[in-house]
């Protein structure tokens, strides 16, 4: 197995709007918020939310997206990065990243509706007492990481075709200055704690593949592979509590994926 790599290691500022920034198709049409849910799929690590996009919503992104100018990640990754090959488009954009925070359902599901408990029909009236409120944004930090403030402005597109993938490696967390948004008028000290990946595509292999790491109890655990599903948000935890994973290969059809991060507070 080749030695697992770091991506992302360089320390970023987050920078306002970007002028140049794409005209971002409207976020429509999305799934009722109540229809989804933050489904755990390894507690603490990984979280999935199906049918987060449309279909139609990821069929038209993806037709924007393909005008892009994508370049293609060189096979020779520098030293210490993580072999990977795919075609990827970055922007910094805080404007997209607010948009995908609160005008999708994430925004409600991270704040509010991320344990199972809070699916209950009371939740409405948990919520207006104080002590829930307090209890469930205690909650909140202890499992983000801090206080989630929106998404890294950071955006990241990738598309893989037949034969492309991203090797194993861990994902770093990277201070940032949040920029002002309508939760917090002012920059803001933060940093990223969970990657955020969207699946725009379903296609054959590219899985996103989880590798637990092997415990004393269980020496040989079995790899978590989600594979590509249209319109599926994943978050998994990143930094210290990384898992490795890694972007299997792609052997039929194109998998694009929308990357972003949870920022929290510093
Ligand atoms: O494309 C994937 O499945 C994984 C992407 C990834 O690991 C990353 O963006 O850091
Ligand atoms: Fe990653």
């Amino acid at each position: 197995m080749p030695k697992p790599k770091k991506t992302d290691s360089k320390p970023q500022r987050t920078a306002p709007s970007n002028p140049t920034a794409p005209d971002w198709p409207p976020l429509r049409p999305l799934l009722p918020a109540l229809d989804l849910s933050l489904t755990p799929l390894l507690t603490d690590q990984i979280y999935l939310i199906r049918n987060f996009l449309s279909g139609s919503l990821c069929k038209n992104y993806v037709s924007f997206l393909a005008s892009l100018p994508l370049t293609t990640t060189p096979g020779k990754p520098k030293k210490d990065e993580a072999v990977r090959v795919n075609d990827r488009f970055q922007i910094e954009d805080a404007r997209f990243a607010e948009m995908l925070w609160s005008g999708t359902a994430l925004k409600e599901l991270v704040t509010e509706r991320f344990t199972e408990e809070d699916y209950n029909d009371d939740r409405e009236e948990d919520s207006r007492d104080p002590a829930m409120s307090t209890e469930l944004a205690q909650r909140a930090r202890q499992l983000w990481g801090g206080e989630p403030l929106g998404l890294n402005p950071n955006i990241r597109i990738y598309r893989y075709s037949a034969g492309q993938f991203f090797g194993q490696h861990y994902d770093e967390s990277n201070s940032i200055t949040f920029p002002p948004s309508p939760t917090t008028p002012k920059p803001t000290p933060a940093r990223t704690t969970w990657t955020l990946l969207i699946y725009l595509t379903s296609c054959n292999g590219g899985e996103t593949i989880f590798y637990p790491d092997p415990t004393r109890a269980n020496p040989n655990p079995t790899p978590i592979s989600v594979p590509p599903e249209t319109g599926m948000a994943l978050l998994h935890r990143h930094g210290d509590q990384c898992m490795l994973h890694e972007g299997n290969e792609v052997t039929g059809g194109e998998k694009w994926v929308l990357r972003s991060d949870l920022v929290v507070a510093r």
